[in-house]
């Protein structure tokens, strides 16, 4: 961990007030230390990394021109804003960053004044910036709002949408265009060809001179003449400067400038800060600055498990377990290469979701739409018209984003998409913006859709086969962040009858049952709750949409006590379908649901969230005893 004494500035920056006071050599030093404190942290805990190494210039000019917390800054998605934290009082606190009861990897409106608004999720902050930028102005106050957006968050509809309202209603809005050319993945984002051929123009360069003294000295004339020069200052900018999309959307474009020089970017937000209307800045930063590690891989470390400080070389152990994802991902291939009408889809996480073995392998099947999960969807929705078989692959969590486009263009037309969610359930470190505990109440309102989740690895295989194969409309499989069981994968792929259970163990007491990766937990349970006398039967009930009735019946024939386990939200989701099932058919039978709270689950391990909320085994066990002897029972959960 850091030791204080190999800095000479940092220790004493305890609030952007501090970084006031410094000028010149001493804010590069400043960032210089925040770059090698990042490393000296982060080497030890892993965390979200490459962009925070771009974003150090940007955070410390911010916080020395602007009056944080009263203005505002909005940081997109908020993975590239610990240096950010560091300066904003948070320093020692990073330590404890994505821990459980540490501070979060992301923004966080609780945890500091100086976090204006939440986020984790891409694309939302010019307009939640727009949205304070009106309030200052209802409220009759003077607070500057700066949004700083990535260039991959661009790729987000919303930015556009967000952008088109703010050149409609015209307030002091500043909008910081991050452009690193990356996303997680290389960026797709296609308006930055257009950048780069404009800045690459001999006209542009020989010009950009002229344009910027003129921009520099708008503010020194009178109001007519500001007027008429703001006009020449414009239409010379909309020929000839790569900011012209912008300014046609109601912004003035200032740049490109290297986000790596503070003092040009000081004197570029000290000059911008009092202008009127929309602003764009568009700053040129290096994603994984000044760890050359982080600069020469291929993510540019965009996120780190702990590594080797001087290598850069991840310190995490091997192990023999494959993840799901990577299941997934080479089922997908062996899929499509037998069927040539399969096309894989991501938004933007071709690691992240395993679509990169499709993307090496038939990169002619395989498209990276952009942060654009909406898009995806009906992209996928139009390609399923003409009898493609698109498999869309998106978090869990992102897709919530494309709610009605699931509704409204593929289950509304039956269309056949096969959707692939990943990272569903509790994923961790990431915390509440990405746990993907909602899937299932989400989906399972939808007519017309199917919705799988397999209990372990070689089910995975078999239910994307069988989703594929479908064909009469949507049909949904979700799995859990992380390594899978290692059961033996055979050869080949077996069709699941759609609806079809399957029961794992008979037992005397009472069922247990589960979905996806509730099922080896809920064997874990019985095992311990046989050496408390107490004979579960355990049934992988597999499809949680359509439900197989056949045996819900035929459990609440055998038991009065049932128990549904599901790693998803009790509010709408698998036990709740079991509960409506059962009172729809007027059978009489005490159904415990063990499942996520009602509530916002913090950060943390999956192990440690899993024991918080007694959904681990020892959990588990606990409330199946206490449920057969009535005790803490009601309203089917017990306390
Ligand atoms: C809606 C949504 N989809 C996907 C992601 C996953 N994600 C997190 S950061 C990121 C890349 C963002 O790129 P950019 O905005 O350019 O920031 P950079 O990392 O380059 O600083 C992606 C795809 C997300 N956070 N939100
Ligand atoms: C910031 C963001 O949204 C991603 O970087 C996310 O943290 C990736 O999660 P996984 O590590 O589960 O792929
Ligand atoms: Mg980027």
């Amino acid at each position: 961990m850091p030791n204080k004494n190999d800095y000479k500035l940092l220790f004493d920056i305890n609030s952007p007030d501090d970084i006031k006071k410094l000028e010149g050599q001493d804010l590069k030093q400043l960032c210089s230390e925040i770059r090698q404190y990042m490393v000296d942290v982060i080497s030890q805990i892993g965390g979200h990394f490459g962009g925070g190494l771009g974003t150090v210039e940007l955070t410390v000019a911010l916080h020395k021109v602007f009056n944080t917390p009263y203005d505002q800054i909005v940081w997109d998605t908020g993975h590239q804003a610990y240096p950010h934290k560091i300066v904003t009082g948070r320093r020692d606190a990073l330590k404890t960053i994505r821990q459980f009861k540490g501070i979060s990897g992301f923004l966080k409106r609780s945890e500091s004044p100086y976090d204006s608004f939440g986020a984790g999720h891409a694309s939302t902050s010019i307009s939640a910036a727009l949205g304070m930028a009106v309030a200052s102005d209802i409220l009759k106050e003077n607070r500057k709002v700066v949004a700083v957006i990535g260039d991959g968050a661009m790729t987000g509809g919303m930015a556009y949408e967000a952008m088109n309202n703010s050149g409609l209603l015209k307030k002091n809005l500043i909008v910081v265009l991050n452009d690193n050319q990356m996303s997680i993945a290389p960026n797709v984002w296609q308006i930055s060809k257009y950048f780069n051929e404009m800045i690459s123009h001999p006209e542009y360069n020989r010009f950009k001179g002229a344009i910027w003294d003129l921009t520099g000295k708008l503010d020194y004339f009178g109001d007519r003449l500001r007027k008429v020069a703001a006009r020449i200052e414009q239409g010379i900018k909309a020929i000839l400067t790569p900011g012209m999309l912008f300014e046609a959307l109601g912004f003035r474009y200032f740049g490109p400038i290297n986000g790596h020089n503070i003092t040009q970017l000081v004197r570029l937000f000290e000059h911008v800060k009092d202008l009127n209307g929309p602003i764009l800045v568009h700053v040129l930063t290096e994603k994984g600055k000044g760890y050359k590690p982080a600069e020469n891989h291929s993510q540019r470390l965009h996120a780190a498990t702990p590594f080797d400080k001087l290598t850069g070389v991840s310190l995490k152990k091997g192990t023999s377990l494959p993840s799901y994802t990577s299941v997934f991902g080479n089922a997908l291939v062996e899929i499509a290469k037998s069927n040539d009408k399969v096309v894989g889809i991501t938004a933007a996480m071709p690691d992240g979701t395993g679509l990169d073995k499709l993307q090496a392998e038939i990169p002619e099947r395989y498209y990276d739409v952009g942060i654009a999960e909406e898009h995806a969807v009906t992209f996928a929705a139009g390609l399923a018209t003409r009898g493609i078989i698109p498999v869309v692959a998106i978090y869990s969590t992102f897709l919530q984003r494309a709610f009605d486009q699931i509704i409204h263009d593929v289950a509304l037309q039956d269309l056949h998409v096969v959707f692939a969610l990943d990272r569903a359930g509790l994923v961790g470190a990431d915390g509440p913006t990405h746990h993907g505990t909602f899937d299932l109440s989400y989906l399972r309102m939808i007519p017309n859709i199917v919705i799988m989740a397999p209990k372990d690895e070689a089910e995975l295989r078999n239910m994307l086969y069988t989703a594929v194969n479908y064909k009469k409309g949507p049909i949904a499989l979700r799995y859990p962040r992380g390594n899978a069981l290692g059961v033996e994968l055979k050869e080949g792929f077996e069709e699941i009858e759609i609806g079809k259970s399957e029961r794992i163990k008979s037992g005397n007491d009472l069922a247990l049952l589960a979905v996806g990766s509730m099922v080896d937990y809920a064997s874990k349970a019985a095992n311990i709750l046989a050496r408390q006398g107490i004979e579960a039967e355990i049934v992988n009930m597999r499809f949680i949409k359509p439900l197989d009735e056949e045996m819900l019946l035929e459990v609440a024939a055998k038991f009065d006590k049932i128990v549904t386990l599901e790693e998803n939200s009790l509010v709408g989701g698998f036990g709740s379908g079991v509960i409506e099932f059962y009172n729809d058919r007027h059978v009489k039978v005490d159904v415990l649901r063990v499942g996520l709270p009602d509530e916002f689950v913090e950060h943390g391990s999956q192990k440690e969230l899993h024991q918080m909320l007694g959904i681990d085994p020892e959990g588990i066990a606990q409330k199946v005893a206490a449920f057969l002897k009535n005790k803490n029972y009601k309203n089917g959960v017990v306390a």
